[in-house]
């Protein structure tokens, strides 16, 4: 990867970072990504750079790193590195996912947690940032070696966590079924109901309404308000998501919901191409029930086939919504997605489209949201799960998502004003990086020097 043009007080910062987190190629990218934003506003804003606060921000308050020992289900002892990154605590708790993946490393929950900390200040709610996870594989094993695992984790990350301090919720390997292994552990260790320790819980054990669905509602609802810049609406839209876990899903889901095609959805052994639109009720009932392939769906499907090697932006669309992984979405996804006429490209994953093909989606006039606006819906309800636990209180579905598409709302009303201030009208990129910022910035000069 190139390494981004910078102003010389932004250069030195960059040169920084990379020395002391080497090897940490996601977490350079997602500095670099917010770096490349930030020069105007270090000219209006020198304090900032007198009280060294991009030096601060891109040092975690807390970096915590252990073992995690388990049996699993033929009596053999497995090894697993946990983690949890405390990134940011100006706004409020630490607050953000907990990754099972065997592509986990620090330098993936440091990007995850940097990205977090924008995002979070984005919801316009009092959460910090931070992120965790564990190398563990969950793919394949069983509900017991999963419940053994999730046991062993908490009974090391019990101690750092809790409803003021840091509370964790899901990310890619986490769901309903980790969360309710390790909120019983939590349970058990501390005596304690302390429901608003986690978030994505169970609906009759502390969670909230609309918390599964909101990362891709939300998504969509930010995708709506750029299409609504294009005086233009879903109905009729052909829309290819990737990936088909927790985010994409729901994101298909309320595709559907508002009159748009979904025509292709993938997962790491292919993506599947469905003319007539994905049965979204047959998807979820194949990933989350059945835990099988994707190819699955296409079998006996005369509209339908799979493709298992190939890139699903090949597909023609109208919008596309990243929902998958990091850097899934290269230049010559980007390049194929502007040759089809793609009008909109919202990133329901965390970082999905790498800076080249960021940077040519924007140059062919495809309006282009970042992540951490537009995915920003599942930890803004994860916030109003916190808040139904702290008084003790149950929202309706439907007070949640309306909720969710006011904060959705307000990000984008705040990513596009600030685009507008700082002369460049429609980049929600620099939106989101300097909007995101400025509010954690101001905090960390009230509260000093700490
Ligand atoms: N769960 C949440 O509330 C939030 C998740 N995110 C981000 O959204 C993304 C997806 O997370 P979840 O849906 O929660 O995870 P998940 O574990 O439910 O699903 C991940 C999906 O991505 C697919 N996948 C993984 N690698 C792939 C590849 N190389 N190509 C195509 N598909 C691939 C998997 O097969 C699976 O379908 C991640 O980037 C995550 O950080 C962002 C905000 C909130
Ligand atoms: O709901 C949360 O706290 C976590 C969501 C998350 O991990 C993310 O926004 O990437």
């Amino acid at each position: 990867m190139t390494a981004p043009q910078l102003p010389s007080r932004l250069e030195t910062v960059r040169e920084t970072i990379l020395r002391r987190n080497p090897g940490e190629v996601e977490f350079h990218q997602a500095v670099d990504e917010v770096l490349v934003s930030l020069g105007p506003v270090l000219e209006r804003r020198p304090d900032y750079v007198d009280a060294s606060i991009l030096e601060r921000l891109a040092e975690p308050e807390r970096q915590i790193i252990f073992r995690v020992p388990w049996v699993d289900d033929h009596g053999r002892v497995q090894v697993n590195r946990g983690f949890r990154v405390e990134f940011n605590s100006a706004l409020g708790p630490y607050k953000g996912g907990l990754r099972f993946h065997p592509s986990v490393y620090l330098g993936i929950v440091k990007f995850l947690g940097f990205e977090q900390v924008f995002k979070n200040s984005l919801t316009g709610l009092p959460i910090g940032g931070g992120k965790g996870g564990s190398d563990f594989d969950p793919k394949g094993r069983s509900d017991g070696e999963v419940m053994r695992f999730c046991q062993s984790f908490m009974t090391e990350l019990y101690r750092h966590i809790g409803e003021y301090t840091d509370v964790p919720a899901g990310d890619i390997g986490v769901g309903g079924r980790e969360i309710g292994y390790l909120f019983g552990q939590y349970k058990r260790i501390t005596n304690r109901y302390e429901a608003g320790v986690l978030t994505g819980k169970g609906l009759t054990w502390g969670g909230a309404q609309t918390r599964t669905e909101a990362t891709g509602y939300g998504t969509v609802f930010f995708a709506e308000q750029m299409l609504a810049m294009r005086k233009a609406a879903f109905e009729g839209m052909r829309v290819v998501v990737s990936g088909s876990g927790n985010v994409a899903i729901y994101a298909a889901q309320k595709v559907e919901q508002l009159g748009g095609v979904v025509v292709a959805m993938s997962d790491s052994g292919g993506y599947v191409v469905d003319e007539d639109g994905i049965d979204i009720e047959v998807m979820k009932d194949l990933k989350e029930a059945r835990r099988a392939r994707i190819s699955v769906y296409a079998e006996g499907r005369s509209s339908a086939h799979h493709v298992s090697d190939g890139s699903i932006w090949d597909v023609p669309c109208d919008v596309a919504l990243p929902c998958a992984t990091q850097n899934e979405l290269p230049l010559a996804g980007a390049k194929a997605l502007i040759r089809n006429h793609c009008r909109v490209v919202a990133e329901g994953a965390n970082m999905p489209t790498t800076p080249d093909a960021t940077a040519a989606l924007q140059e062919a006039g495809v309006l282009f949201a970042p992540g951490k606006a537009s995915n920003c819906g599942g930890v803004a309800v994860s916030a109003l799960e916190m808040q139904q636990n702290a008084s003790r209180d149950s929202w309706t579905f439907e007070h949640t998502e309306q909720r969710l598409r006011d904060i959705m709302s307000g990000v984008f009303g705040t990513c596009a004003m600030t685009a507008e201030e700082y002369g460049v009208s429609g980049d929600f990129v620099k939106g989101a990086n300097i909007a995101g910022f400025v509010k954690v910035a101001d905090a960390m000069l009230s509260l000093g020097v700490i």
